[in-house]
């Protein structure tokens, strides 16, 4: 059988360092009502208040981490393609960017456009959230719809406990662990609270004492971001063997005024500082690829701020990526993703 596709899907970045193709790529990101959930005048107001200023610091930013071939999180997914060409044998492996190049518009197109009529689409994100897995399963449904594409879609659903991932993260991150260190901390992506509390199935859960995320039914750990994070840094700790004390969690890449989840990882890196931690290793499950968020945010100016606060050195502990064990842990997820109906 080889008409069956994989389709892998990550976020994307902009075409290029320079401004105006950064600011085009934080236009469209941030105008998604999956990302910023504001009615539209409001959305429209806010990321034109945010384009102002933003796509000058992130430009530079990203000429900080870019690579001779390009994005690094663009290079690196691709590499992951190429890694899973070897593993699924159903029919072709695509890749594509939520925002950005490749689309989902034309990578579908041309995948309808050679016959295939089914295909796993596979949103590269660990812990479910709208900003990331909703938005890719509902751009691809618009793509369908507004082309009357003739396809089938099966869909990767978060793994963030599934065997197959902690393994692979496990086994990556192995030889780190066995550097000398004080300190490990898993930093995740942040979202804004309110992102949590929307889809709180209760409508009584979220935030309603500190502990919520650790105590969230499986009803709640369904849809909580937050959980979910928390779940995958406990099985991966528990089957990696820390001890407790030597291992936290926090959350980065707080972006404008509201308030995210907690703790923010600029905050505990100043608390590990002060606790005498010297050598701090850093991971960040969330991403299944190193991009400005691990390489510029956490590797550059998380270790300065790190180091300013009196700790000798942070490490950052580089994401899955193209690792031959994780392309395959993901074909065993991808192979097992259920029908949408
Ligand atoms: C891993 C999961 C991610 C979640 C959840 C997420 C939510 C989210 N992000 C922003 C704002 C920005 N994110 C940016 C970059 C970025 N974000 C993710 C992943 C998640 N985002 C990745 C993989 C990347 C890297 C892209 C790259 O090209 O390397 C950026 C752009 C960079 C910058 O200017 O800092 C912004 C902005 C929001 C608002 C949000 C949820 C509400
Ligand atoms: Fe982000
Ligand atoms: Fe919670």
């Amino acid at each position: 059988m080889t008409d069956h596709a994989l389709l892998l899907v990550n976020l994307g970045s902009p075409a290029s360092t320079s401004v105006a193709d950064v600011r085009r790529y934080l236009n469209q990101f941030l105008m998604d009502p999956y990302v910023i959930d504001l009615p539209w005048p409001v959305r429209r107001l806010l990321v034109s208040l945010i384009l102002i200023k933003r796509p000058e610091q992130s430009a530079h930013a990203y000429a900080s981490i870019w690579w001779d071939e390009g994005s690094p999180l663009v290079v690196l997914s691709k590499r992951l393609q190429q890694a899973m060409t070897k593993e699924w044998t159903q029919g072709p492996v695509e890749l594509a960017m939520r925002y950005g190049e490749p689309s989902i518009e034309t990578v579908l197109t041309r995948l309808a456009s050679q016959g295939i009529s089914k295909i796993t689409l596979a949103p590269l994100y660990p812990q479910f959230a709208d900003s990331t897995v909703t938005t890719v399963i509902e751009e691809a449904k618009r793509v369908v719809k507004a082309k009357s594409l003739n396809v089938k879609f099966s869909v990767l659903q978060a793994f963030y406990d599934q065997p197959e991932y902690i393994d692979a993260l496990v086994e990556s991150v192995r030889p780190h662990l066995e550097q000398p260190h004080d300190h490990l901390l898993l930093s995740f992506h942040g979202l804004p609270e309110r992102h949590l509390t929307k889809l709180d199935p209760t409508g009584n859960h979220c935030f309603k004492d500190a502990d919520c995320c650790k105590n969230a039914s499986p009803q709640v750990l369904a849809t909580c971001y937050r959980a979910q994070c928390l779940r995958s840094a406990a099985v991966f700790a528990k089957q990696m063997g820390i001890a407790d004390g030597k291992w936290s969690v926090s959350f980065q890449s707080r972006l404008g005024r509201a308030k995210w989840i907690e703790p923010y990882t600029e905050a505990r890196l100043e608390e590990l500082a002060a606790q005498g931690v010297k050598k701090l290793l850093v991971m960040c499950p969330a991403f299944v690829a190193d991009c400005i968020e691990t390489l510029e945010e956490i590797g550059d100016r998380g270790a300065e701020q790190f180091k300013a606060a009196g700790g000798e050195e942070l490490t950052l502990i580089p994401c899955l990526n193209d690792d031959p064990n994780w392309a395959a842990a993901l074909n065993k997820l991808c192979e097992r993703a259920p029908v949408m109906l």
